[in-house]
């Protein structure tokens, strides 16, 4: 039997996501601080003797066919790559599906690095972030983690220092929404069409202020910085998630936000003794609502 290789796949939250314009190709033009957690789901593969692509797990939401992004990541590169080897591939979820976490994005970048190791591509981190632009805005920023800034449609990556280490709490409500439905709801004052001048495209106050929060490694300064523009659209959509906030604050987070396009709300400690303290007295509130729990860290990028 050949030996199995396994791949952690994090789940990322936003820290900021300004929507800068709406673009004429569909998509919007954003400025986000990103950062990977450690809430992760699991890949395993093994090569097969023939040229059948087997994956299997996943959930209900996400199901081990064609659509999951696992399997259209080997499509991709056994397209542009070939195929190499049959394989078996694995898919244990943890990350909640449609929930602001990447967690279908982030499969996609661990199936790719288990690619290159089995069949010995040799691709860099770019070259892989590149390929997998071509299946998502998201995807790029999980090949390397940890903390980074994404502009253009979010595929677009640049390095930042790592965010100071906190804990988050994570609540996760009973539903997913629709990411491009929320951006299309966006009223914010935005561009339209193209950019038009380096001003359209200069970053705005949110990421700005968390940029340099990093750099001064400042916990308290980040949490200060934190934003994200598709809030409006969702807790208009959901009343409740704005309760959820609430909740949070209430039992001693430091700050409470919603990640991506929702419906995951976050709320931020330094420690883990108080991130776990604070579930624990919330939790039992949050079950009755049909929510799940979670705490996780943040992660550099080595992790
Ligand atoms: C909102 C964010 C924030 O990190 O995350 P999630 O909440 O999905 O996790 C991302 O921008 C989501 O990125 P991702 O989920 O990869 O989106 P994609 O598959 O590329 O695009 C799906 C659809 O969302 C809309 N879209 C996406 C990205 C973007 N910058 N502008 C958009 O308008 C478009 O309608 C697009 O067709
Ligand atoms: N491996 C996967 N894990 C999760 N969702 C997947 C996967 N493959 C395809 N999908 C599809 O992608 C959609 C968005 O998935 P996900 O990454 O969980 O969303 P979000 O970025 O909003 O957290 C889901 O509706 C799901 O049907």
């Amino acid at each position: 039997m050949s030996f199995i290789l396994q791949k952690m796949a994090p789940a990322k939250i936003n820290l900021t996501l300004d929507v800068l314009g709406r673009r004429t190709d569909g998509y919007h033009q954003v400025a986000m601080v990103m950062q990977t957690i450690d809430l992760c789901d699991t890949l395993r593969v093994r090569r097969r003797d023939d040229k059948r692509i087997f994956l299997h797990g996943g959930n209900d939401e996400a199901p081990p066919d064609q659509s999951n992004l696992v399997y259209r990541t080997v499509q991709l590169i056994a397209e542009t790559k070939g195929l190499k080897s049959g394989l078996d591939i694995y898919l244990e979820k943890k990350i909640p599906v449609a929930a602001g976490l990447a967690g279908g994005s982030s499969d996609a970048a661990a199936m790719m690095k288990l690619l290159n190791q089995l069949w010995e591509m040799q691709l860099s981190p770019q070259d892989m972030e590149r390929e997998l632009a071509k299946l998502g805005s998201d995807i790029p920023f999980l090949v390397q983690g940890g903390t980074a800034l994404a502009t253009g449609r979010g595929e677009q990556l640049q390095p930042l220092p790592a965010a100071p280490p906190f804990w988050v709490l994570l609540i996760k409500p009973p539903f997913g929404v629709s990411t491009p439905k929320v951006y299309q709801a966006l009223q914010a004052p935005l561009w339209q069409g193209e950019p038009e001048s380096d001003q359209q495209l200069a970053l705005t106050a949110n990421t700005v202020t968390i940029i340099e929060a990093l750099q001064k490694n400042s916990y308290e300064a980040m949490i200060a910085a934190l934003g994200n523009d598709l809030e409006q659209v969702t807790l208009q959509w959901h009343p409740e998630l704005k309760e959820y906030k609430q909740i949070l604050l209430d039992a001693g987070v430091d700050q409470a936000m919603m990640s991506g396009s929702g419906p995951t709300i976050m709320g931020f400690v330094q420690k883990e003794e108080k991130a776990r303290a604070i579930a624990d007295a919330v939790a039992t509130l949050f079950e009755k609502k049909g929510c799940q729990v979670y705490v996780a860290r943040s992660l550099n990028k080595e992790e």
